[in-house]
C-alpha cells in the first residue's frame, strides 16, 4: 500500500491541465464492445480504473493498441465468450465498478452477460436495480447465482420498451442505452441521468449508427438499429478534477489556471464554488483562481445558512461535496453539506476534526462546517484515504496543513486522478509518494 507524504503549507502557481474524464471514459470502453469495428478513443487518462477496465478487454479478446499518449483502438472482434464465465473474469469484475456497464453491450451484442457485484467506492448502499429493471423492460431474463454470487443476465433478442426509472442513475442509464441502441424498435427512457458522460455516450453511440434523441435531458428516445460502426471519440476533461483544483487553490490560497476545462460541460460547478465565496473567471475555455486570502460563504437570500447539497444533473454531482467540504474549512462563515445521494461518504470528516477543523457531524449525511477563515490552520496529521473523493479531498486538507501529512491507501486516489503527486508539484506543491 503507498503512501504520499505531504509539506503542507505552500501555495501553488501556474497552469494545470484537467485529465480525460473518467466516469464518462469506463462507459465509452464499454461501448466499444457494441461493434465488430474500430473506435479509436482519444484523451483516455491514465489511472487504475481505466488501465483496469482496458485490460479486462483486452483479456475478453478485445484487440486493443495504444495509438498515442492518450489514444488507444478497441476492436471486439472476437470477444472470447467462455471467458466471460470464468472466475478469474468474475473476480476482476468485482473490483471495478465500471464493468457493471459491460451488462448492457454484451447482453445487446451476445445476448448474454455475467458479472459479480461490481467494485468501486465503499460510500453506503449501492444498488443496482435500476440497471437490471431497465434491461429486464428489454426483454432479458435476470437470474442471481447465490452460489457464485454472479448475475446472470440472457437475451433472445430485445425488443424496445418504455420506461420510467425509478432513479436517474447513472452507469444505470448507461447500461440500458447501451442495450436499447440494437434492440428491435423503440425504446423511451424517462428519469434518465443525464450527465455529461452519459452524453457523450449518447453521442458516440450516435456516430457509430445509432437513433438517439433526446440527450441532454431526461428523456431519451432510442430507435434501435441492426447493427453499430467504428469511429472515433475524444473524452471531455474531467469535471470532477476540475472541482478539485478550484477547491485546492482556493485552500492553499494559491494563483492557478485550469486549461482547457470545456467550461459549458461544467454545468452548476463554477457557480457551486462562487456560492462559497471563491472568485473564478472564465477565460476562453479556461479558468482562472486568483489568489485569495479569503472568501465568505454566501447566504441564501432570506438570510440563513447556506446549504451544498448533491442532486443527479444539471444538479451539483455528489463527487464535489467532500472537496467543498474541505474547502469550507477554512471559509469565511458556515455551510451545511448534505450529501443525499451516499450513506457513507461523510465519515472521513473525523480526520479533519483531529487536523482542527470545526465541523460537526449531524448524520451520515449532513455534516455542518464553520470556516475558520484562514485565521487557524489545520494540523499535519496521518491519514488514511478511505475512497476516492474523501482521498482528494484529504489531500487539499494536507497541503494547506501546517507540517507534514502521510497519508495511505493512496491507491483510491490514483484510481482517479493521474499522476496527481507530479502535476501538483509541477506548481508548486510538495508531495512524496513512498
Ligand atoms: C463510474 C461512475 O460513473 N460512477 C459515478 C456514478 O455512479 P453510479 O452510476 O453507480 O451511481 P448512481 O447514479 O446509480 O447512484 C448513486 C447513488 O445515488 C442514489 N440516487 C441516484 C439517483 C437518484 O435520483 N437518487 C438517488 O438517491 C443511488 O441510490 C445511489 O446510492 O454516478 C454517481 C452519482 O453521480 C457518482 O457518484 C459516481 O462517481
Ligand atoms: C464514486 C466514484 O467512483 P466509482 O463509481 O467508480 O466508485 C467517483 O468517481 O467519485
Amino acid at each position: 500500500m503507498a503512501s504520499f507524504v505531504i509539506e503542507g503549507g505552500h501555495r501553488l502557481c501556474g497552469e494545470i491541465h484537467p485529465q480525460g474524464a473518467k466516469n464518462e471514459v469506463l462507459q465509452i470502453i464499454c461501448a466499444t464492445l457494441l461493434t465488430a469495428e474500430e473506435v479509436t478513443v482519444n484523451n483516455i487518462p491514465d489511472i487504475l480504473d481505466v488501465n483496469n477496465l482496458i485490460q479486462l478487454l483486452r483479456e475478453m479478446g478485445v484487440t486493443v493498441a495504444k495509438k498515442g499518449i492518450d489514444s488507444y483502438s478497441f476492436k471486439a472482434e472476437n470477444v472470447d465468450l467462455a471467458y466471460l464465465e470464468s472466475d478469474e473474469f468474475l473476480k476482476k469484475c468485482s473490483s471495478l465498478r465500471g464493468s457493471v456497464m459491460l451488462i448492457g453491450p454484451m447482453v445487446a451484442r451476445f445476448g448474454k452477460a455475467l458479472i459479480s457485484k461490481p467494485g468501486g467506492d465503499k460510500i453506503g448502499r449501492r444498488r443496482l436495480d435500476t440497471h437490471f429493471v431497465g434491461i429486464q423492460a428489454l426483454g432479458a431474463d435476470f437470474r442471481y447465482d447465490e452460489e457464485r454470487g454472479i448475475y446472470e443476465i440472457t437475451a433472445g433478442g430485445l425488443q424496445g420498451n418504455y420506461m420510467l426509472l425509478d432513479e436517474a442513475s447513472v452507469t444505470g442509464t448507461a447500461n440500458i442505452v447501451m442495450a436499447a441502441v440494437l434492440a428491435k424498435g423503440t425504446t423511451t427512457i424517462y428519469n434518465a441521468a443525464c450527465e455529461p458522460y452519459v452524453q457523450q455516450l449518447c453521442r458516440l453511440l450516435n456516430r457509430m449508427g445509432a437513433k438517439i434523441s433526446g440527450i441532454a435531458s431526461n428523456l431519451l428516445t432510442i430507435e434501435g438499429v441492426e447493427a453499430l460502426h467504428g469511429t472515433q471519440h475524444t473524452v471531455l476533461p474531467d469535471m470532477i478534477e476540475v472541482g478539485s483544483f478550484i477547491g485546492m487553490a482556493a485552500m492553499t490560497r494559491s494563483e492557478i489556471t485550469i486549461k482547457n476545462v470545456s467550461y459549458e460541460n461544467l454545468g452548476i460547478i463554477p457557480e457551486s464554488f462562487r456560492r462559497l465565496g471563491i472568485k473564478i473567471e472564465q477565460r476562453g475555455d479556461d479558468i482562472y483562481v486568483p489568489a485569495q486570502e479569503t472568501y465568505e460563504i454566501e447566504s441564501f437570500i432570506d438570510g440563513s445558512i447556506m446549504t451544498i447539497a448533491d442532486a443527479t444533473w444539471p444538479g451539483l454531482t455528489p463527487d464535489l461535496l467532500s472537496v467543498m467540504l474541505v474547502v469550507a474549512t477554512q471559509a469565511k462563515g458556515s455551510v451545511l453539506i448534505h450529501q443525499k445521494m451516499f450513506e457513507s461518504r461523510l465519515f472521513f470528516v473525523d480526520k479533519l476534526i483531529d487536523m482542527g477543523a470545526q465541523i460537526i457531524l449531524c448524520d451520515p449525511h449532513r455534516a455542518v462546517v464553520i470556516g475558520h477563515n484562514h485565521g487557524f490552520k489545520l494540523r499535519g496529521a496521518r491519514l488514511t484515504s478511505p475512497d476516492i473523493r474523501a482521498g482528494i479531498a484529504l489531500l487539499i486538507a494536507a497541503m494547506s496543513a501546517e507540517g507534514t501529512s502521510t497519508i495511505s491507501n493512496i491507491e483510491q486516489i490514483d484510481r482517479g486522478y493521474q499522476d496527481i503527486e507530479g502535476r501538483l508539484n509541477a506548481i508548486g506543491a510538495r508531495i512524496t509518494r513512498i
